[in-house]
């Protein structure tokens, strides 16, 4: 059954841990290489064209986005909080060495730290196999005690007949089971029903066990 989307807003832009948002809403994350289709996924997923912003551009996301959405996972249900957060791609080879390195710590500081998130999600291109940065990120995120969703976006630019075996090569190669992979589109506007419910049961679960940050 679809989720419905109550309300999505953006909430604030992020460059510092300080500045992230407060409150006990359950997070999710989309982490993918440059260009790959995040912010259209966020898009596709809230139902709201221009929240966040795509760019045939890469890296032009350069901050954390922090966007409060309300769904319900039924019609009957009360409408629940929560909030999605997209961050800047990796592998972005246009700015410096400097920077990339101020990313990539402020991406790194945010996944480690983040008490509220919930799952993040990788994104990767199902045309080709994942690339390094794709690897990296899996095995960082695995490390760090992260439930992980992965989802191949683009699909559209496949023929229909070579999607199922471009989905099995992205599970294989980032060793997920048959099945563990959401194919997505945002341009045929596919996907967002499977990945809703993955991200709404989730949402609904404890936070994993995260490193003993509420010890004192
Ligand atoms: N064909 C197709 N194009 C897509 C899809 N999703 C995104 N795009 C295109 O890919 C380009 C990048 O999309 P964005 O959503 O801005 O990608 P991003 O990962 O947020 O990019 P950065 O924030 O720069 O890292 C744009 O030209 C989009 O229109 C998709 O599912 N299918
Ligand atoms: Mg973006």
């Amino acid at each position: 059954m679809a989720i419905q989307v109550v309300s999505a807003e953006f909430h604030k832009t992020a460059t510092r841990p300080d500045e992230w948002p407060r409150g006990p809403v359950p997070e999710v994350a989309f982490v993918g290489r440059s260009n790959v289709g995040k912010s259209s996924m966020l898009n596709a997923l809230t139902r709201r064209k221009g929240l966040a912003r795509v760019s045939a551009t890469p890296g032009r996301t350069r901050a954390l986005q922090f966007f409060d959405v309300s769904f319900r996972p039924t019609p009957a249900a009360r409408p629940r909080p929560l909030r999605l957060c997209d961050l800047p791609g990796y592998g972005y080879a246009k700015v410096s060495k400097a920077e990339r390195d101020r990313w990539a710590a402020m991406i790194e500081d945010y996944l480690r730290e983040r008490d509220v998130l919930r799952a993040v999600v990788l994104i990767v291109d199902a045309r080709h196999p994942p690339t390094e940065g794709d690897e990296d990120a899996a095995a960082f995120l695995q490390s760090a005690g992260r439930r992980l969703v992965v989802a191949a976006t683009k699909m559209d630019k496949l023929p229909k007949a070579r999607r199922a075996a471009a989905l099995q090569a992205v599970e294989r190669s980032l060793g997920l089971g048959r099945g563990e992979a959401v194919p997505f589109s945002a341009i045929e506007g596919t996907g967002s029903d499977a990945l809703w419910a993955r991200l709404a049961a989730l949402a609904a679960e404890e936070a994993p066990a995260a490193p003993d940050r509420d010890a004192s």
